[in-house]
């Protein structure tokens, strides 16, 4: 399985630590084939301009459709037929572990990294035919534009790749991964100031420890996150 993720920014040095380590690799491998573009290429001015004033007044500025629209014409053509093109967004569906499993589904995203007060909407629009669009949001907050957020969703969904972790088997017991937070560990030394590991952890009886990490975890998503279980 293979993925290619574009990524278009006015700030493309912000994705420079998507080359380290577990997605450097999986791109050195071949498995992810990650490239960052600079949206000003798409610009013709003498001053590269990417923004201008909102209709309708307000403050701040809104990102210009025409870079956009010729960004997304390039690098929606593949042969990997149509792309997913995000764009994060407060305005967005909130993304998921399962937003995660479903995009690392598909053989080509894009992701739109808006700054400012926004893109045109017609940006979305115009998208719409050229592939799939989504508008995700990491969670209800602000930030000041996209790229941490597709940092986030990146490595989110790139790690889902198979091959890109070593050992799947660690893919499976996490949190959110079966709906509900997951159990807490525990590492050498069995006992570290004053405060012992749990002795069914070192009883060897794997029955009772699955039932015990079970119990752990409905425990603590009562406590911390009850609308998981809503
Ligand atoms: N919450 C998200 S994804 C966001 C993007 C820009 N500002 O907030």
């Amino acid at each position: 399985p293979h993925m290619r993720i574009d990524v278009v920014s006015i700030f493309p040095s912000y994705f420079d630590g998507l080359t380290l380590s577990l997605l450097g690799r999986a791109r050195e491998t071949g498995l992810l084939d990650l490239k960052v573009h600079d949206l000003r290429e798409w610009t013709h001015d003498r001053h590269r301009t990417v923004d201008d004033t909102p209709y309708g007044g307000g403050a701040g500025m809104v990102m210009k459709p025409e870079p956009w629209g010729d960004a997304l014409d390039q690098l929606a053509v593949s042969s990997e037929g149509q792309p997913t093109i995000i764009f994060p967004s407060p305005a967005g569906e909130v993304f998921t572990q399962a937003t995660a499993r479903e995009l690392a589904t598909r053989e080509h995203l894009i992701f739109g990294c808006g700054r400012y007060e926004g893109i045109d909407e017609r940006v979305f629009e115009y998208a719409a035919s050229l592939g799939e669009v989504r508008l995700i949001s990491l969670g209800d907050y602000v930030l000041n534009g996209g790229e941490v957020a597709v940092m986030a969703m990146t490595e989110a969904i790139g790690r889902l790749i198979p091959g890109v972790v070593g050992n799947p088997e660690s893919l499976v017991e996490e949190s959110h991964e079966d709906g509900l937070l997951e159990y807490p560990s525990y590492t050498k030394p069995s006992v570290w100031r004053d405060r012992a590991v749990p002795p069914i952890l070192l009883s060897g009886n794997h029955g009772a420890i699955a039932d015990w990490r079970h119990e752990q975890q409905l425990k603590r998503t009562r406590a911390r996150r009850p609308d998981l279980l809503a």
